[in-house]
């Protein structure tokens, strides 16, 4: 499946933000996001995943016409939609019930970011960079083919960013297809840059 953007134009508080921006991203490949502050990064993200509207342009799955995009994607934005009530594994088997196509479990996938010991703590208790992991934990506990990230790398130490790494090159290895918006590297070498901006 190949997402494809064609001509898309975004407006935000009536100013034009980028305009006849295409794109298009299939299996096994990589786009880093790239442009100043302000530059329509989370707006275009927004738009991919349904919750803004394109100025002008298409959005849509090529071999999955009739799906939207954000049925085939995941999206961690620069909030990470937690719910600080519950425990680090209650969010993530709130998220695989709500996502479906369950992969690992879990436990599972808090392993997979290195945090097996909060797993029954409040997320409310968590620091600002092990919420962050337990929100990139939820890619693996649904499959989905398009991951949308809003600045994965933001608030994660040096351990952890190697770790997400090698989660995104594996996500690129299974045949998935991955988006971030990005200030700095993601430490995958087949990415193409994509710099969006008036
Ligand atoms: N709800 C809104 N109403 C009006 N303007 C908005 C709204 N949300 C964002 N904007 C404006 O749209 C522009 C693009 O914002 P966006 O968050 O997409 O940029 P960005 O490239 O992600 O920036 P950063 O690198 O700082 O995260 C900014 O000028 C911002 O002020």
């Amino acid at each position: 499946m190949t997402l494809e953007a064609d001509r898309l134009a975004c407006r935000r508080g009536g100013r034009l933000i980028f305009s006849e921006l295409s794109f298009r991203l299939g299996p096994g490949e990589a786009i880093a996001l790239t442009g100043r502050n302000g530059a329509g990064k989370s707006s275009l993200l927004a738009m991919l995943c349904g919750r803004l509207r394109p100025e002008a342009g298409t959005i849509r799955i090529a071999g999955a016409a009739d799906v939207a995009p954000v049925e085939l994607s995941h999206v961690v934005g620069h909030r990470d939609g937690l719910k600080t009530a519950l425990t680090a594994q209650e969010n993530l088997a709130f998220a695989q019930a709500l996502l479906g196509d369950p992969a690992l479990s879990p436990g599972e996938a808090l392993a997979a970011v290195g945090l097996p010991h909060v797993a029954r703590l409040p997320v409310g208790y968590l620091s600002a960079g092990q919420r962050r992991r337990v929100a990139l934990a939820r890619l693996l506990v649904s499959r989905r083919p398009f991951w949308l990230l809003d600045e994965p790398m933001a608030a994660l130490d040096v351990a952890a960013q190697t770790m997400l790494t090698g989660l995104m090159r594996a996500h690129l290895s299974d045949g998935g297809a991955i988006l971030a918006a990005t200030h700095g590297p993601l430490g995958l070498d087949g990415a193409r840059e994509l710099r969006i901006g008036l």
